[in-house]
């Protein structure tokens, strides 16, 4: 199958900003990672992100951009398009004939059990400010086919597993933990398709607790969670929530977990008893998978939280498995979410699947995405500067 090379852009629940990856893939095996970059939102932005939180609260239809919406969708994706820009500027010559963009966008409300799922983005103006197809709203028909519309990322998990390096070539199944603002879990087994779901909240609620308790964005290397113990009884209140005893496939909106199980608490005591809510979520997870796990793979953000991949690899081991994080197997674990759009989009154009009954709970494999061309009459083709 020809290969495509794609910029996947991913900007996640933790809202710190955007990750920005670029790929070459046949949209079946990885062929080849580029350069990966991140560019961060200020912390006015961030804030007028969490308030559309808020505002989403009443969207009924998807579409429906009530109270200031359509502004901030305007603003993400410019945002979008400058982040494109200044990241093919700084591309390697190879890799500066990109064929497509894969788009995530901003979720603000995720209401899986009313089949809605809002991620601002708008494809068409960042495919006429960068003028390259660009395939979004790829969330949207998993649910129009009875699925979670989330999560999507385990269809690259899977690819990633079956071509793993030595030492861990063969270790099935593999476990790949994505921990974002939620964190996501893909069971791959050595043949067949990924099992996935949502598995409870990664490092969301670290974040707002550091931010409301101290003033700081997130807890650094676990540094403030260094300085303070578990509370055993907040962790169980936690870990004992429906949620966790619901088989997947499950998925959560950003808000589906609060701060109230940790009110009362000092800020590093806090900080480490929600790193090991993090880090026991995930490993309670094992018990929805059909087998037990050989290896675990930990990307994402909360695998520089040494308390979380401590705290799991303390309970894995206990299971005979190996806990390594996405650098141990030779990938850029920062990037995999971006890298997945990409390839997700790739997909989307190929028209494969992007969600399996396992992953999502869709009635049947499909595709999905919304492809938006940027050969629009009026619109500016944006050529890379000269690397001269
Ligand atoms: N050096 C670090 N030490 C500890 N935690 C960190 C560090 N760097 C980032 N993080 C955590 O990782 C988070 C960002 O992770 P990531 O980019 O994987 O999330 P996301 O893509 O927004 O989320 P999601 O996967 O839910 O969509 C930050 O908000 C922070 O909590
Ligand atoms: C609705 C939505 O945006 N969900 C995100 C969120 O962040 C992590 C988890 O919850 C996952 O379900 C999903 O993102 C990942 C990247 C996914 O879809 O695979």
């Amino acid at each position: 199958m020809a290969l495509v090379t794609a910029i996947g852009l991913m900007s996640g629940t933790s809202m710190d900003g955007i990750d920005l990856a670029i790929m070459r893939t046949d949209g079946v095996s990885v062929i080849e990672t580029g350069p990966s970059h991140f560019v961060a939102y200020d912390a006015a932005f961030r804030r007028r992100i969490e308030a559309s939180l808020e505002t989403a609260k009443s969207v009924v239809v998807r579409t429906d951009r009530p109270g200031g919406l359509a502004e901030i969708e305007r603003d993400i994706t410019l945002r979008h398009a400058d982040a494109v820009k200044a990241f093919m500027n700084a591309l390697p010559p190879e890799w500066r004939e990109v064929d497509l963009i894969g788009f995530h966008g901003q979720t603000v409300l995720h209401r899986p059990h009313l089949g809605v799922t809002v991620q601002l983005g708008d494809g068409a103006l960042l495919a006429g400010e960068t003028g390259i197809p660009v395939i979004y709203d790829m969330r949207a028909n998993d649910m129009a086919h009875g699925g979670q519309g989330a999560p999507l990322v385990p269809a690259y998990h899977a690819a990633l597993a079956r071509s793993l390096p030595a030492p861990h070539a063969g270790l099935f199944p593999v476990v790949f933990v994505n921990i974002g603002g939620i964190s996501n879990v893909t069971y791959v087994p050595e043949t067949g398709e990924p099992l996935a779901f949502d598995s409870g909240p990664g490092n969301a609620l670290i974040d707002q607790w550091v931010d409301r308790e101290g003033g700081i964005p997130y807890d650094a290397g676990g540094a403030i969670a260094s300085e303070g113990g578990v509370v055993e009884q907040v962790v169980d209140r936690y870990l004992h929530k429906p949620f966790f005893r619901r088989p997947g496939p499950k998925s959560l909106d950003r808000n589906d977990f609060t701060l109230a199980e940790v009110e009362g608490l000092e800020l590093a005591d806090g900080a480490r008893t929600l790193a090991a809510v993090s880090a026991r979520a995930i490993a309670v997870s094992a018990n929805q998978m059909p087998l037990a796990p050989k290896l675990w793979i930990i990307c994402g953000g909360g695998r520089k939280n040494p308390h979380i991949v401590g705290d799991l690899s303390e309970i894995a081991q206990r299971s005979g498995a190996e806990v390594i994080v996405a650098e141990d197997a030779g990938l850029d674990g920062d990037a995999t979410e971006a890298e997945a759009w990409a390839y997700l989009a790739v997909r989307s154009q190929k028209a494969l699947p992007l969600t399996f009954p396992g992953t999502t709970g869709c009635r049947e494999a499909v595709s999905g995405g919304v492809l938006a061309s940027p050969f629009v009459e009026g619109h500016q083709s944006f050529t890379p500067a000269s690397s001269d």
